[in-house]
């Protein structure tokens, strides 16, 4: 049976400003150019997942778990996954709860800053996931964040690694986590400062990368992936590392680069790519991502992954 993609996480509407300059507390900036996104971690990592496995016969489907709110921005939002193509029977629509809601800065760099008010995306619950996970064959890959309640994640995590899932896990944003449940993962994807906050260890150079990486495998993660922004990513087996280059761009927005990323490596690998061709195609699909604003609107389609030249390492 063909692999699935499973992503279990938060939809938001992303409100973008783009200015010269981020504000420093207390101050406020004039100017700017205004845009309204659809975004959240999951579902931008959703909708990355489903572009990049469209017209790929051996890819069955991608399936988004989410909460969103009985407002304007849920309906938008729902349509939005609906016209993508992926599978929503699992996207419930919350009584309680406004929708998820990022407000989003972007300077002259294209470096971001952002706040989060969850809303639906809190009450996301254990019951919901159950009920999802239990319609998805076993070879399911399922992907996480950590935008919704630790509780469900945690709980996702275990019952999908019961059944035999391989269960990604993106960090973000990063906070403390039980250690047991790393032992359930097949791979964890930590961005620099996530990865500091799980090991301790600033990640700087090669010899922090490894060493960031030692520390989760000895925590129970058999592959880790660190993402490095422009540099790419540092991909740790237990045994093997290796750094994988991103290809050079002009970035205008890197807001969502990780879960282009992330997405990315959901379907490579559910298309069975060993890890390192994995991690190699999700650099090539995120470096694309940044070159574009928005987080759901700047992810790319197959054909162009396929078709960008590889990075020289
Ligand atoms: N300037 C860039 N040029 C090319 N590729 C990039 C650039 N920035 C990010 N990427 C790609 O995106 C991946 C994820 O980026 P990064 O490590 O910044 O994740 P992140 O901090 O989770 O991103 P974000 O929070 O902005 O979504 C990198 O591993 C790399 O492949």
């Amino acid at each position: 049976m063909p692999a699935s993609v499973c992503v279990i996480g938060s939809s938001n509407t992303d409100m973008v400003i783009k200015a010269d300059k981020l504000p420093a507390p207390g101050e406020t900036i004039i100017g700017g150019t205004f845009l309204m996104n659809a975004g959240g971690k999951g579902a931008n990592q959703a909708v990355a997942a489903v572009r990049l496995a469209a017209s790929e016969p051996d890819l069955a489907s991608v399936t988004f778990v989410a909460n969103v709110g009985n407002d304007v921005f849920g309906q938008q939002a729902r349509q939005q996954f609906d016209q993508e193509g992926l599978r929503t029977d699992f996207v419930t629509t919350d009584n309680q709860e406004p929708s998820g809601v990022a407000l989003i800065g972007v300077d002259s760099r294209g470096e971001n800053s952002i706040m989060v008010a969850s809303g639906a995306n809190a009450r996301l619950s254990q019951t919901q996931v159950a009920t999802a996970l239990a319609t998805q064959p076993d070879s399911t890959v399922v992907l996480l964040q950590l935008e919704t309640p630790l509780p469900t994640v945690d709980y996702a995590i275990r019952q999908a690694h019961v059944r035999g899932m391989r269960v990604i896990l993106n960090p973000a944003p990063a906070q403390p986590l039980n250690p047991s449940l790393l032992t359930c993962l097949h791979v964890i994807t930590p961005n620099e400062s996530e990865a500091e906050l799980l090991t301790g260890i600033r990640v700087t150079d090669e010899t922090t990368a490894w060493q960031a990486a030692q520390h989760l495998h000895e925590a129970g993660v058999p592959n880790v992936v660190i993402t490095l922004g422009s540099k790419g990513a540092y991909l740790s087996t237990e045994g093997e590392s290796t750094f994988v280059s991103a290809p050079p761009v002009t970035a205008v927005d890197t807001t969502a680069a990780g879960d282009c990323f992330n997405g990315a490596l959901a379907v490579a690998l559910a298309e069975s790519l060993p890890l390192l061709e994995a991690v190699t195609f999700a650099c090539k699909a995120a470096s694309i991502s940044v070159t574009r604003m928005g987080a759901q609107a700047s992810m790319p389609r197959r054909y162009e992954v396929d078709t960008l030249p590889l990075a020289s390492a």
